[in-house]
């Protein structure tokens, strides 16, 4: 459906995204996440054809975006981070000019209009002018010019933002229904939006992109805890060389006793997990250890995002704290 293919975005020296390539089919949800500057908005322009890259091509339904961009706006719907206000226009008046400049036509124009209001539950603020609505009410105006047509795609630049918590639950509800007929990118800084709307993730650090994953994908960490009697230089000896074994970092825990050392196992992403954790259990056993414990440690989106987004941290750690090796036996 699109097709992104190493854009590139620069602001006179500034490299503001820097070939970035992803597809999203059909149907999907994605949400685009990342830092604040980080590059997401400067993308949206440039899905949306309101600004064009430096570099790289953007192709939608197969089209060309750069040669083709009236037919593909038409099918295109576009939330601005911020949207173009005409503050004296009422709601109404707002709406017939958007769908003109969407360019439908006269039969169909008025049905659209009607639908995208019964969408965003606008009909009590029809005549109100825009200067007078609430934030709220603003950002659903945006919507409903944004699926005037139903469009296609749709792009939400921070659909929620400035929103209270019922009007972001009803935005939600409201992107989840448009999606049953569109795909849909949105951006967000928002963790449990993405948790409550996305099949996947793009996250985009320094105008580049990072990650490109399920969500699932993103939770599993591929990271196995082991509790167990067997010491670090015992575990270095048996546990280490297993195969499958990426690397392994003793942990004290909170509640560490003597003769109880806890792991974390990182396994590699070749292998399968069950696999090697069975061998790892097998293993303690053999050694006529006790194993008390052997899990899969999950990352919560939060943890996800904060240590990609972190240059500093290579990776990705749990929530207990990771000592030298040395001093754990
Ligand atoms: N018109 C412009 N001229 C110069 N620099 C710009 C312009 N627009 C954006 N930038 C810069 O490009 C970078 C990416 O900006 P962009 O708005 O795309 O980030 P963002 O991820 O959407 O950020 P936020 O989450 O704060 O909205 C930033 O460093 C920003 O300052």
């Amino acid at each position: 459906m699109l097709s992104v293919e190493n854009i590139t975005r620069t602001y006179g020296s500034f490299t503001a995204v820097d070939q970035v390539s992803f597809n999203i089919k059909q149907g999907e949800i994605v949400g685009l996440l990342g830092h604040n500057g980080a590059g997401k908005t400067t993308i949206m322009k440039m899905l949306s054809g309101y600004i064009e890259p430096n570099q790289g091509e953007i192709f939608i339904d197969g089209k060309n975006l750069e040669l083709e961009a009236k037919s593909i706006q038409s099918s295109l719907g576009y939330l601005p981070e911020s949207l173009p206000v005409y503050p004296e226009m009422t709601v109404a008046d707002y709406l017939d000019y958007a769908a003109d400049i969407k360019g439908l036509t006269k039969n169909i124009k008025k049905a659209e209009i009607k639908k995208a209001i019964q969408a965003t539950e606008l009909t009590s603020k029809l005549l109100a002018p825009i200067d007078t609505l609430s934030r709220g009410f603003k950002q659903r105006v945006g919507v409903a010019q944004a699926i005037l047509g139903q469009p296609k795609l749709l792009i939400l630049d921070e659909p929620t933002n400035g929103l209270d918590p019922t009007q972001t639950e009803q935005m939600r509800k409201l992107i989840k229904s448009v999606a049953k007929h569109a795909t849909v990118i949105l951006s967000t800084h928002i963790m449990q939006e993405v948790d409550a709307l996305c099949d996947r993730v793009l996250i985009i650090n320094s105008g580049q992109l990072v990650v490109d994953s399920t969500l699932d994908k993103l939770r599993n960490s591929k990271t196995v805890r082991l509790v167990t009697s067997m010491d670090g230089e015992q575990a270095l000896l048996h546990i280490n060389p297993i195969a499958g074994i990426e690397d392994m970092q003793p942990v004290t825990a909170k509640n560490h006793t003597r003769d109880v050392y806890s792991y974390e196992i990182k396994i590699a992403e070749n292998q399968k997990k069950q696999q090697v954790m069975a061998a790892i259990a097998n293993t303690v056993i053999s050694a006529q250890q006790q194993l008390f414990e052997i899990t899969e440690i999950k990352r919560d989106l939060e943890t996800v995002f904060r240590d990609i987004s972190d240059p500093n941290l290579s990776k990705v750690k749990g929530e207990s704290q990771h000592k030298e090796f040395s001093h754990a036996a």
